[in-house]
């Protein structure tokens, strides 16, 4: 039975929410809705809509318990679901219970069901991803490991910044230590608990001793920036338990209920975290340490056919074994799925079960067939982008989809070039989760490194990225002086710039330069201290730094767009501080917003929870706090932390209103992870794209590619498209790639294909590129054809193929006739400037 049947027959929770939040409504009594909720939600309205399984994953009480289902098998929903059952009928605490999920936006989406649940008393409850729960306990307990709590996060580029200083400060040859190499190297270790004291147990070869120097002094350099890595959130957070025994208690009491979605993508130490949070035996600890405080509940979901994380570490492991992990644990299997039509489902099984030694499993749905999953051969990565737009149109005029029901997919962040072309020419609307991220922008980093530095003077990094930027006439030879300086003094680059008297070998105007300089970091740092909001010192540091009138001035387009995303950033910060400052009044607002509730009134309420709901409901802007009361985070510190926990599915569009119907999501394979979607297309099924090239030689990692090729369908709800190009311009060259393994493995009585590569015969006797190059040769005079001298007539943003660079974008044209010269961005393969004449280049 489908959802909507089971709506007809029995009203779902929601439903009875919805009914009972209109009545509220018609009463005029918001307070009364809290309330009515409580005594509503019966046993029966919590189970409702569940399956026998599902009903006993939800009412599970006692040891820890893994549910393993195939996708779509509604293992986030128990969860979920769950959630609100301990709420309302266990009378759990809301601030006991921590909920795991891998992406901020699944997190947000629970949090949201289980308020439509249980109101207010959500906000209580800590739900988030593994990192930014560790963020959160690092900002309480770090001082124990000497950091300060306003330690900077560094992302990966930031990370990969840190290790180029390294590597050439040791003398590293880049060919051979590829800063790549080297963090990944840093990063399995961290992932495995392995911190740059104890990994020289796994140092053998030279290669390896080099990466173990480059680890302790990328480390030291880290806790000196007073600064942690992505990887050290984790590890760090597991090392403080571990030796702090009671902090661990600490959080063993707090948390009487742990679940984690998508287990099956968790590393080594985030399963360590778990363990010390959960397990009834702990390990780690110091002899005569022993567990007081009885193991909390704890729940995991997830799917090993689902694991596509090995590269950063992720284990199946710890769903296999679970039950040997955690001694009694209880397993419950989900069999149905109720987000597909039967036969996309059947597609799924028939790619999976190529993969060897899998526990075999049992996936059906009762939606009916369904429509056939169309397939489609395209010429080249535009035809195959213009088939997508064509046909999401196609479906859009027939009234069977909205944009946001439709999702393209592909393999890496890349391909969405043609979609993008394409989907603007058409003005079809879009949105590119992933990418060149916002936050990834140079001038977007350059705003955060001011603030970072302002946030934390240790932070090098940071300091130095911003030291000449905007040109200010500080050298490099200046920048060494100074790093001469707090090398010798042992102090950060930040703190040698507060003692520019004592530098040796400056000239007097680069002195001067860096004593304005560090004023204005002291400037802004007076600001933090007093308090004032995020976005305040984000408008002064870009006014005051010079860099906006830097972008103002300027006559390059590109700079323009650089000004609007600054603006963006603002806007970004202007909405952070209103959300943290919100309406209201005082501390009694937070005691009047908990009794309506029903739950936490009076003094037997923990301090430390009380504080936490206090900030929550700020967060929400549901109270504003009188005198007297703790401050609302709208500090820069605050807004650092949001910026740099921001995950890429952060950015998938929210769902359209009445009027409103959204716009066609963009997103790799890997980001599509727990999401679903009525029309799915997957795209660049081709040997070497997806499976990736990598993955064509290792067995192990072609079958984490078939893993993905599972997500990738079982995202789909009712339709799903399955496509290829011929020809694809891939790193410059165009490539003639055949078709995904994966495409074969998908029955052909479950497709109907509108396109085979038939239809292509003239591409599949001689390439495109060969294509090109014949009438290359026609026009230039070449062969035996008579001389054809045309040149190509392309303009400003038309896309180009040439023989050798591949596909490219024309940036600008010169002179005319036969001697027109264009410049053309080739992408990877650079700008070049061309004679139109001569270039084996052909317009597209
Ligand atoms: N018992 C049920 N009745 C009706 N619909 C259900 C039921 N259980 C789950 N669903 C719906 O099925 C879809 C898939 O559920 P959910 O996302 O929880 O699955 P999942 O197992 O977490 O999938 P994935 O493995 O992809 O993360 C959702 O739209 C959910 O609302
Ligand atoms: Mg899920």
């Amino acid at each position: 039975m489908s959802e909507a049947q089971q709506r007809s027959v029995r009203p779902t929770p929601e439903d009875t929410l919805d009914q009972e939040a209109a009545l509220a409504d018609s009463l005029g009594g918001e307070r009364a809705q809290p309330r009515r909720r409580r005594e509503r939600l019966t046993m029966e309205t919590l189970v409702a809509g569940l399956n026998p399984q599902q009903r006993e994953a939800v009412l599970h009480e006692g040891p820890p318990v893994l549910v393993v289902a195939g996708a779509g098998s509604g293992k986030t929903r128990v969860l979920t679901r769950r959630i609100a059952y301990l709420v309302a009928q266990r009378n759990v605490h809301p601030g006991s219970i921590l909920a795991i999920t891998f992406t901020n936006k699944a997190a947000a989406e629970m949090r949201g069901r289980v308020q439509e649940l249980v109101g207010n008393r959500a906000k209580l409850m800590w739900v988030s991803t593994f990192h930014s729960a560790c963020v959160r306990i690092l900002r309480a307990e770090i001082h124990r490991f000497n950091l300060t709590r306003t330690f900077s996060i560094y992302d990966d580029a930031d990370s990969k910044r840190l290790m180029q200083l390294v590597a050439h400060d040791l003398s590293l040859d880049p060919k051979r230590y590829p800063v790549r190499a080297i963090l990944n190297w840093v990063s399995t270790c961290k992932n495995e608990l392995v911190d740059h004291e104890s990994a020289r147990s796994r140092v053998n070869t030279e290669l390896e001793e080099n990466y173990l120097a480059a680890y302790q002094e990328y480390q030291r350099r880290l806790t000196a920036a007073n600064a942690l890595d992505f990887d050290d959130l984790i590890m760090t957070t597991v090392h403080l338990m571990q030796a702090f025994p009671e902090l661990r208690e600490q959080y063993r009491r707090r948390f009487r209920h742990v679940l984690v979605d998508e287990y099956q993508d968790t590393n080594h130490a985030q399963y360590a975290l778990i363990r010390e949070l959960c397990s009834a035996e702990v390990d780690g600890g110091q002899v005569g340490d022993e567990v007081t405080v009885d193991p909390p509940e704890l729940m995991v979901v997830g799917d090993s056919d689902q694991s596509i994380y090995a590269f950063r570490g992720a284990t199946i492991r710890n769903i296999n074994d679970f039950e040997s992990d955690f001694p009694g644990a209880a397993v419950i299997m989900l069999e149905q799925n109720y987000r597909s039509t039967q036969t996309i489902l059947s597609a799924a099984n028939a790619v999976i079960v190529k993969n060897e030694g899998r526990k075999p499993k049992r996936l059906w749905s009762d939606s009916g067939d369904g429509e056939a999953i169309v397939g489609y051969v395209a010429d080249t990565e535009h035809d195959e982008a213009s088939f997508v737009a064509r046909e999401i149109d196609a479906l859009r005029d027939a009234g069977r989809a909205r944009y946001a029901d439709c999702a393209v997919f592909y393999r890496t962040n890349a391909q969405s070039r043609p979609f993008e072309e394409v989907f603007i020419r058409l003005g079809l609307p879009y949105k590119v989760v992933g990418g060149v991220r916002f936050y990834e922008r140079r001038e977007v980093r350059d705003a955060i490194a001011y603030l970072r530095a302002i946030a934390n003077r240790a932070d090098d990094v940071s300091v130095r990225r911003i030291l000449n930027v905007p040109k200010r006439g500080i050298g490099d030879r200046a920048e060494e002086a100074v790093e001469a300086l707090a090398a010798r003094e042992r102090i950060s680059f930040g703190e040698a710039l507060r003692r520019i008297d004592d530098v040796t070998g400056l000239a007097p105007r680069s002195a001067k330069q860096l004593i304005g300089f560090a004023d204005f970091l002291d400037e802004h740092e007076a600001m933090v201290a007093e308090g004032v909001p995020a976005d305040q010192i984000l408008t002064s540091v870009l006014q005051k730094s010079g860099y906006l009138a830097e972008l103002q001035s300027s006559t390059d387009p590109q700079d323009q767009t650089r000004l609007e995303n600054l603006v963006e950033l603002v806007a970004v910060a202007r909405e952070f501080v209103a959300g943290a400052i919100g309406g209201g009044a005082g501390a009694d607002a937070l005691d009047s917003l908990l009794a309506d509730d029903g739950v936490l009134v009076g003094a037997g309420l923990d301090p430390q929870l009380r504080a936490e709901a206090l900030e929550q409901a700020t967060e929400d802007g549901e109270l504003d706090l009188g005198a007297g009361a703790p401050e609302p985070d709208a500090s820069l510190g605050a807004f650092l932390e949001r910026v740099a926990l921001v995950a890429d599915s952060d950015q998938i569009p929210p769902p359209p209103g009445v009027e409103d119907e959204g716009v066609v999501t963009l997103m790799t394979l890997h980001t599509a992870k727990g999401l679903e979607f009525d029309t799915v297309f997957l795209t660049g099924l081709e040997d070497g794209v997806f499976p990736h090239q990598r993955a064509l030689t290792s067995m192990s990692e072609l079958e984490e590619e078939r893993r993905l090729a599972y997500v990738g369908v079982t995202r789909a709800r009712k339709r799903l498209y399955v496509s290829r190009a011929v020809v694809r311009a891939a790193w410059g060259a165009p490539q003639h790639n055949p078709a995904s393994r994966f495409l074969a493995e998908i029955p052909d009585r479950l497709l109907d294909w509108r396109r085979t590569e038939q239809a292509t015969t003239s591409w599949r006797s001689t390439s495109a590129t060969r294509q090109v190059q014949e009438r290359w040769k026609e026009r230039v005079g070449f062969g035996a054809r008579p001389k054809v001298r045309t040149v190509p007539n392309v303009a400003a943003g038309d896309r180009v193929l040439h023989t050798t660079f591949g596909m490219g974008t024309v940036i600008a044209t010169t002179g005319s006739g036969d001697d027109t010269k264009a410049d053309v961005d080739f992408g990877s393969a650079g700008v070049k400037r061309l004679s139109l004449r001569h270039a084996p280049l052909e317009k597209l």
